[in-house]
């Protein structure tokens, strides 16, 4: 399995070489050279296996030789033992037609640990072997951050740095990255919001003395192994209500694009997926593409939904390039334009194409307290992000009724205790493992947003370290 780059530059590579280098070196996303195709009797042979096998058996398709036999599978298996539930991604029926794919139950309450508790593996083993150090460079609207930190902390071959927006993740959400001290680690709270930490890692990835000197790789959604490890639970979920047998709508909520890609490659895969249905908050660009063909970034807003407080999706790239016949030279220039101009002009027949298989929808502040106060009082406990999948799930359904929806809840209700007092009268307790996060000492630092600031920063770091 090779990989090529989304702006068609950058030389096709391995996974092991994806894996550590995060960003092509032209700027783009890694995908697939040929996606895998399963075909039914395959689908067939992984339904009822539990899911670290699942997981293993489907994350192997893009893997190539870079692990050998048995070690991915013990991989899966020991990044998957730390989930409170052995069902690892259960689902729960909300009603006739509705299903929560729950993804919340790893350590840090999250969907991001189903594969940063992998990829923490995964780093392990390929720099152990290779004998590198490498420093990790992320930014985070909230749950990236922990997950990412909860799975490097005290590795011996790696250092991490994590820039998080000041003052807009949930107080959980910071404490949850900020009160880990392992040396390891390093918390950075940017004075801007996530697009701007976003950006700040791009940044650092294209400033090639940098990336070169710091052996720079990443943890978020551009690193194509992070969209791979969440390929899983979209198969494991409709396998388990009648797919391949049957089709199967799948609501997500939508920030960075990562989630809501990985179930459009399951369905690249042969997966029957009819409806992909992005849900949005105030921050509404991609809801505003899918249901007008209008993509201009405006400034973020802070929203009760704050993980997903995003306007420039990274992992949209990767859609575009499918979408544009996989033509490199056409996505930089929309992706450039993009950049310049805060703009994406994209031709209207690649946009009905892709609307054939998307649904969008903004959900307002007050109806996500509205959702989440209708999910409370059926007895279903959501976070506000989850509130924004299934409100966009009953605003833009799937053409036949009968399809199966089935919703990623992708963060636990206690990660976001306001919204749900707000929206239940009910302040959600800290699970056990979590219990004294808020007598836990806190360390980060405030920067401002520059780019020298930061470089500065993590090269402090690793040279503590290294
Ligand atoms: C709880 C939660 N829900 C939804 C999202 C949006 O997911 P994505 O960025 O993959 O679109 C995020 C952030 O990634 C998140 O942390
Ligand atoms: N919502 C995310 C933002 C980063 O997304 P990623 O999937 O690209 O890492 C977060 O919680 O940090």
């Amino acid at each position: 399995m090779r990989y090529v780059s989304t702006r068609g530059e950058a030389a096709p590579r391995d996974f092991e070489s994806v894996l550590l280098a995060g960003l092509a070196e032209d700027g783009g996303l890694f995908l697939p050279e040929t996606w895998p195709v399963l075909t039914t009797d395959d689908w067939e042979e992984l339904r009822g296996l539990p899911y670290p096998a699942l997981a293993a058996r489907i994350i192997r398709l893009f893997t190539g030789d870079t692990f050998e036999e048995g070690v991915l599978e013990a991989m899966c298996a020991d990044a998957y033992a730390g989930f409170t539930t052995p069902a690892v991604a259960p689902l729960v029926q909300l009603d006739h037609r509705r299903f929560a794919l729950e993804l919340f139950h790893g350590p840090t309450l999250a969907f991001k640990d189903f594969a940063l508790q992998l990829l923490g593996r995964m780093f392990d083993h390929v720099l152990a072997r290779r004998g590198e150090r490498i420093t990790i460079v992320g930014a985070t609207s909230g749950d990236t951050g922990s997950a990412a930190i909860e799975a490097c902390k005290g590795r011996e071959n790696l250092d991490i740095v994590i820039l998080h927006p000041e003052g807009r993740t949930s107080a959980v959400q910071r404490r949850q990255m900020t009160t880990v001290l392992s040396p390891n680690v390093r918390n950075i709270a940017v004075q801007g919001d996530f697009d701007a930490c976003q950006d700040l890692v791009k940044a650092m990835f294209n400033d090639a003395p940098f990336r070169r000197e710091m052996n720079l790789s990443a943890v978020n959604s551009i690193n194509w192994a992070r969209i791979a490890a969440q390929i899983p639970y979209y198969v494991a979920s409709a396998l388990a209500l009648g797919a391949p047998q049957c089709e199967i709508a799948f609501a997500v909520p939508t920030g960075n694009f990562g989630n809501v890609f990985a179930a459009w490659a399951a369905r690249r895969m042969g997966l029957p997926v009819s409806t992909l249905i992005v849900g949005a908050n105030r921050n509404d660009i991609l809801a505003r593409w899918i249901t007008g063909n209008d993509m201009t970034a405006q400034p973020v807003i802070p929203s009760l939904s704050p993980s997903m407080d995003i306007q420039v999706s990274s992992n949209f790239e990767r859609l575009l390039f499918e979408l544009l016949g996989r033509d490199g030279a056409r996505t930089a220039t929309a992706m450039r334009a993009f950049r310049d101009t805060g703009r994406m002009p994209i031709d209207e027949s690649t946009w009905r194409a892709a609307t054939a298989l998307f649904r969008g929808h903004a959900v307002s502040d007050e109806e996500t307290i509205a959702e989440m106060r209708r999910l409370h009082a059926q007895g279903y406990p959501a976070d506000p992000h989850t509130a924004a999948g299934t409100a966009a799930s009953h605003a833009a359904p799937p053409d036949n009724p009968a399809t199966p929806i089935i919703i990623a809840a992708t963060a636990h209700p206690a990660k976001f205790p306001d919204a749900v007092e707000r929206a239940t009268g009910t302040r959600p307790a800290l699970p056990p493992h979590m219990a004294d996060l808020y007598e836990r000492e806190e360390r980060f630092t405030v920067l401002p947003n520059d780019l020298h600031a930061i470089e500065s920063a993590v090269r402090a770091h690793a040279r503590r370290n290294g």
